[in-house]
């Protein structure tokens, strides 16, 4: 290849370019972002303009032919992804009903190999730009832009790309090999051997620096588990576990202290370099030894563009408009200085305000008319020219896999969390207890049949009602299926079937102890038949009450307000089952239709009314009645059940359990779908942007 490079005699007063990693010494200068072992440089970065005051200048290479540049590119298109976005925009509705700028006019390019810094002063739009980048703008914000991968308008999907948010939501209960071993057999494909995700999950924890930690559990509120910045590093790795080719970082450093921060960065940056990994992190306060690592910098003050380019070059370029880096000061430290204005009338009232305000105003000014500008826009339309590779899904672990290995994680989760199900058995036990005692040796008398209607009405109502004890736990996990999902690990339906089956056998272990507690405490019918038919109502609707309360956090994902809606929708169905107020005497519109057939204590109710008085006779005291009440007459007369078989009423509840589940997954499938095109809907603006949202979803 006929490049030639020439040493600059500028030397700048920063140069970080030689100690970049420690396995890139043999790095060209020439390249615009540092080193890059496999990726050619395009054309323009290598016709350079002599006359420029900036770093570009530092070097002179002999430019090779169009067709040379276009074999170097068939090379790059089979190695990672060039993402570029040009005049990429984002407004979010404001209070008054106008818009507010958040992004205005941003032009750029990340490459395979390297790392791209964004950079700038908090609320600058570090995190709204790698979202917009990523395709996971929220509701309430629009954008409008091209962003390509390849230079093509296509779909980030699963396997391409991973984002590693600013919070930690990770799995509590676990442990750090845990959570990383269990994320590697979610995400890796079948085709690897056990052994080799295994070996993959061990390689990932140590190159984070984890194995000293990797027995400790994450922990939380309950237990102290491992540190911050240690969080920090589990999220990063099970990001990196695939090797995606686009790798977003949100703060990858925040909590950490300075060498585990350059240790981290170092590993990303070499991982990037050997797995043509293309990394864009949006970063808060990099270390000088951090910063040397970038490739590339996107220096932004309240969502302009202060400078885009090369990040050895940053230096020169505040220099040169008159920002020079004071000696000993961290270079970054001066670059976010220079440009936030957050605290200057505070700081030295007037008359710094308007120096930071100016100062920004000239170096936005100052990068537009500059090469370092000129140059993104060529690099970018080179890049749109010469076409590059699609983007292809990565493999992933099968649909059975997923929900295999999610139970068995959930399993665990739930056996370790004491607040999921011990809690609640250790509860029930002591109600069962109450109520077995209250209503202890219960009788066959007249005044029996209300006994037993009540004790029936509590163990229906009060016990499944408790269910929602469980719910801030679940909220717990619905954020790591949120995180997951949206990253794209496994699907909505992995996650559904492995919640309901791992929840099985400690919902039966709840029915069957307080139950049976309840059960003969109380004296109902001795028979094993009729107790397991009690446990098995009792056990579908705890399921039932789940199922509800997945509906709920859902659409309310605050656990608080989530009880509360939990509460408030179970009061209204036991209100409305036919034991507060009789069937018939209830209001026919809304509370007999539909509500009474809505509510699942209807069922319920049924099922134990039927299991219990049927069979039975007890003595009538009331005047001018039969001597005798037989149960069926019991519960048609007085309870005014239906009076099929009472086998049908599990059947309908075991109905419901699917349904509520199903709907679960529609609401969260619906949502996905629904939510991108209301956004479309509501921010029709001229030019919308081209990269597809909900990136990282599997189908
Ligand atoms: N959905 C939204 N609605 C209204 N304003 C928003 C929305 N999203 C972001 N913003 C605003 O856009 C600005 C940029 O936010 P962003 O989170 O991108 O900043 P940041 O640079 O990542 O900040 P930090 O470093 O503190 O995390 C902020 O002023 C924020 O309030």
């Amino acid at each position: 290849m006929p490049h030639t490079i020439e040493t600059s005699p500028m030397v700048p007063r920063w140069t970080p370019s030689q100690t970049r990693d420690e396995t890139n010494t043999n790095t060209p200068d020439y390249f615009p972002f540092g080193d890059s072992t496999a990726v050619p440089p395009p054309l323009h970065q290598r016709s350079i303009n002599s006359t420029s005051r900036h770093s570009m200048e530092a070097v002179a290479i002999t430019m090779p032919s169009r067709d040379a540049y276009k074999a170097q590119d068939s090379m790059r298109k089979d190695r990672g992804i060039l993402l570029t976005w040009e005049d990429l925009c984002v407004s979010a509705v404001s209070g008054k009903g106008g818009n507010v700028s958040i992004l205005s006019g941003l032009n750029g390019f990340a490459r395979p190999g390297e790392i791209l810094a964004i950079m700038g002063p908090s609320g600058c739009g570090k995190s709204t730009l790698l979202d917009t980048l990523a395709g996971r703008l929220g509701s309430g914000v629009s954008q409008t832009g091209d962003i390509l991968l390849n230079g093509r308008r296509q779909k980030l999907v699963f396997g391409t790309s991973a984002y590693v948010t600013q919070d930690d939501v990770l799995m509590t209960t676990l442990t750090v090999r845990e959570v990383v071993y269990y994320s590697a057999q979610l995400q890796l494909p079948d085709s690897m051997s056990l052994a080799d995700k295994r070996k993959r999950a061990e390689e990932t924890i140590d190159e984070m620096g984890l194995t000293g930690a990797a027995n400790t559990r994450i922990g939380g509120w309950a237990h102290k588990g491992i540190s911050g910045g240690q969080k920090r590093r589990v999220s990063i790795c099970m990001e990196i576990l695939t090797r995606p080719e686009l790798l977003f970082l949100d703060e990858p450093t925040s909590g950490l202290d300075s060498a585990a921060s350059y240790h981290v960065m170092s590993r990303i940056a070499k991982l990037a370099r050997r797995e043509g990994m293309t990394v864009v992190a949006a970063i808060h306060q990099p270390s000088s030894e951090v910063f040397e690592l970038f490739h590339g910098l996107c220096l932004l003050a309240y969502g302009k563009t202060v400078y885009f380019g090369a990040a050895k070059d940053t230096s020169e370029f505040f220099a040169s408009n008159g920002f020079p880096c004071p000696p000993l000061r961290n270079p970054s430290d001066h670059f976010l200085r220079t440009i936030n204005k957050d605290f200057d009338k505070e700081e030295n009232a007037e008359a710094r305000t308007s120096n930071a305000t100016q100062a920004i105003q000239h170096l936005v000014n100052s990068y537009k008319s500059s090469s370092h500008a000129q140059k993104v826009l060529q690099e970018i339309a080179e890049i749109r020219q010469v076409e590059g590779a699609t983007v292809s899904k990565g493999g992933q672990a099968s649909f059975l896999t997923q929900s295999l290995v999610l139970t068995r994680r959930s399993f665990v989760n739930m056996y370790r969390d004491l607040g999921y199900y011990w809690l609640r058995l250790a509860i029930y036990i002591a109600l069962c207890i109450c109520d077995g005692t209250i209503f202890y040796n219960i009788g066959h008398s007249y005044g029996s049949i209300q006994a037993r209607g009540s004790m029936l009405m509590f163990v229906a109502s009060f016990l499944t009602f408790m269910a929602i004890g469980g719910f801030p736990s679940f909220v717990e996990d619905m954020k790591v299926f949120q995180r997951e999902r949206l990253n794209g690990h496994y699907g909505v339906g992995s996650f559904v079937i492995s919640n309901s089956i791992s929840a099985i056998p400690y919902l039966a272990l709840i029915s069957v102890i307080p139950g049976a507690i309840a059960y003969y405490l109380t004296g109902l019918q001795r028979s094993v038949d009729h107790f397991v038919y009690f446990a098995l109502l009792l056990f579908m609707c705890m399921m039932l009450v789940e199922g509800l309360m997945m509906i709920v956090a859902s659409i309310v994902p605050d656990f608080l307000m989530g009880i509360i809606t939990g509460a408030g929708l179970q009061g209204v169905m036991m209100l409305s089952g036919g034991f507060f107020r009789l069937p018939n005497d209830l209001p026919k519109p809304v509370w007999r239709y539909p509500m009474y057939y809505i509510s699942f204590h209807k069922y319920t109710f049924q099922g134990f009314y039927k299991n219990e008085f049927l069979g039975l006779t007890f003595p009538n005291n009331q005047a001018g009645g039969p001597p005798t009440l037989t149960g069926e007459e019991i519960c048609r007369d007085i309870w005014e059940v239906e009076m099929h078989n009472k086998w049908i009423d599990l059947a309908i509840l075991f109905g419901m359990v699917v349904l509520y589940r199903l709907l679960f997954f529609m609401i969260v499938k619906t949502t996905e779908k629904v939510k991108p095109m209301i956004k479309g809907w509501k921010f029709k603006g001229p030019k919308e942007s081209t990269h597809d949202s909900n990136s990282g979803s599997s189908p």
